[in-house]
């Protein structure tokens, strides 16, 4: 990490469930990747990947145990569908903060990710840039939940190349917290955004 540029979610680990949900992020693309035409032993397949569920939902805490525990503390989340090491869903994007009050991250994204042929589902951006929106406005210091966030697909966003998601907060008047962002790649905005946000915050389960 530079100390110019703090890292703003959660670094992933080799190790426990973080290792897990790499594993099964291999799992979802590779199945992507395969598709029916595979030579691969389907039957087999599922019956391996029902039999590590079946061991995972007989081990887990309770719901809302769980959800205590991924509320406690006051850092970064480490479950959200965005940045989170332990969501399988999660690209993961992770996000640092710029010395001009901006944040961005980078990511490459896949098969999972796809809308138009070879290229981004524009629900995933919208994701994408409204988790990015909200951190950026942590990161400022005024948070609170999306009220309207406005988007503009500028050109195709493609799928296997790196792309830049950034965010900067633009003003706060009030409870009212504008916010903008972009996903480029290389140079070329593909999608951008502009967020209202409402500084109001949901209490941590309990
Ligand atoms: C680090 C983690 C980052 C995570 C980022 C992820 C962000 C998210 O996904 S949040 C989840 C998605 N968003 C939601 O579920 C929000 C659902 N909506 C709500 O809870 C409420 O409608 C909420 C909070 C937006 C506003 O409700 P409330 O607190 O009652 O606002 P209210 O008092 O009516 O209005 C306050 C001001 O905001 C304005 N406002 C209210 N709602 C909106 C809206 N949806 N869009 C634009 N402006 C709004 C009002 O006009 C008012 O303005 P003014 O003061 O000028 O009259």
């Amino acid at each position: 990490m530079s100390p110019d540029r703090p890292t703003l979610t959660a670094t992933p680990h080799n190790v426990g469930v973080d290792a897990a949900v790499a594993a099964a992020r291999r799992v979802v693309t590779a199945l992507l990747h395969a598709g029916d035409g595979s030579a691969a032993a389907m039957a087999e397949v599922a019956s391996r990947l029902t039999a590590v569920a079946e061991h995972l939902e007989e081990h887990a805490p309770t719901r809302d145990e769980r959800l205590v525990d991924m509320w406690a503390g006051e850092g970064v989340t480490r479950h959200d569908p965005v940045t989170g090491p332990e969501n399988a869903v999660a690209p993961p994007l992770p996000l640092s903060g710029l010395p001009d009050g901006s944040i961005q991250g980078t990511v490459t994204l896949g098969l999972p990710y796809q809308g138009p042929p070879g290229c981004v589902h524009g629900g995933v951006s919208a994701l994408l840039l409204d988790h990015t929106l909200g951190v950026a406005n942590h990161w400022a210091g005024d948070s609170g939940m999306t009220g309207t966030l406005t988007l503009r697909y500028h050109r195709p966003t493609p799928l296997f190349e790196e792309l830049t998601v950034r965010a900067r907060q633009v003003s706060v008047e009030g409870r009212k917290i504008r916010t903008t962002g972009e996903i480029l790649a290389g140079d070329a905005v593909c999608v951008s955004a502009e967020g209202l946000f409402v500084n109001k915050h949901l209490p941590r389960p309990r």
